[in-house]
């Protein structure tokens, strides 16, 4: 029987030229309180359990603005439409944090996380545990509101470029 997979240590590299054909939504966090406003795009973000609703969020411990949100504690996920790829590019590293900000139009969440405009969905929440891995800190979030969801195009990352991908509109209650 062929193997399934490679047994024994795998690299950085292998790990990540795999994960590169894991296609997955692309997203905008943000946060703001008394560490001010900070954000950065994601595409590490996960459902967890719809009670208490919660989904996880992991973030680089040494990217600049790790700390905001620990100290922070609350955030907004906005996931992003095919129009926002320049924007999740601003959010993806080495860009001034106003200068991310200042390309977008933004509301306040009940947190008090900016909730962007136009998000093909937004999941404002309070962070309710944090457990590290490795380099990264995995922020589990309690959602306190959520917005958008009628259903459009979305953007999605793969194959370490953008894609496009028609998202389903949210039931009704
Ligand atoms: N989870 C994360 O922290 C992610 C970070 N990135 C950042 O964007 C840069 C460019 O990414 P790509 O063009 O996709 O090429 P890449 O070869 O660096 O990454 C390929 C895939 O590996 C995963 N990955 C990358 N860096 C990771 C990290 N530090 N921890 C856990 N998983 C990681 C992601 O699924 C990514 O799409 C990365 O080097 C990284 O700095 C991108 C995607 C996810
Ligand atoms: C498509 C894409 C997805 C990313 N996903 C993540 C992620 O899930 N977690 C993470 O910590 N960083 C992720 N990054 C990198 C962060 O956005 C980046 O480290 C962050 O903006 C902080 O950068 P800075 O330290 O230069 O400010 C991603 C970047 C891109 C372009």
């Amino acid at each position: 029987m062929d193997k399934a997979a490679d047994a024994g240590p795998i690299s950085k590299e292998r790990y990540r030229d795999a994960m590169a054909a894991v296609a997955a939504a692309v997203n905008v966090v943000t946060t703001d309180g008394p560490a001010g406003r900070a954000g950065f795009t994601a595409t590490a973000v996960c459902s967890v359990t719809d009670a208490p609703p919660t989904l996880l969020v992991c973030v680089k411990r040494d990217s600049s603005v790790g700390e905001a949100f620990h100290a922070n504690g609350v955030l907004c996920v906005n996931t992003l439409a095919p129009e926002h790829e320049t924007l999740s590019n601003l959010f993806g590293g080495r860009t001034p944090v106003e200068e991310r900000f200042a390309a977008a139009d933004w509301i306040i969440g009940p947190s008090g996380a900016p909730v962007l405009k136009g998000a093909l969905a937004s999941f404002d929440c309070k962070i309710s545990s944090i457990v590290d891995v490795g380099t990264h800190a995995v922020l589990f979030c309690e959602v306190l509101g959520v917005g958008g969801g009628e259903g459009r195009e979305g953007l999605i990352y793969v194959g370490r470029r953008y894609d496009t991908v028609t998202a389903f509109a949210m039931a009704a209650e």
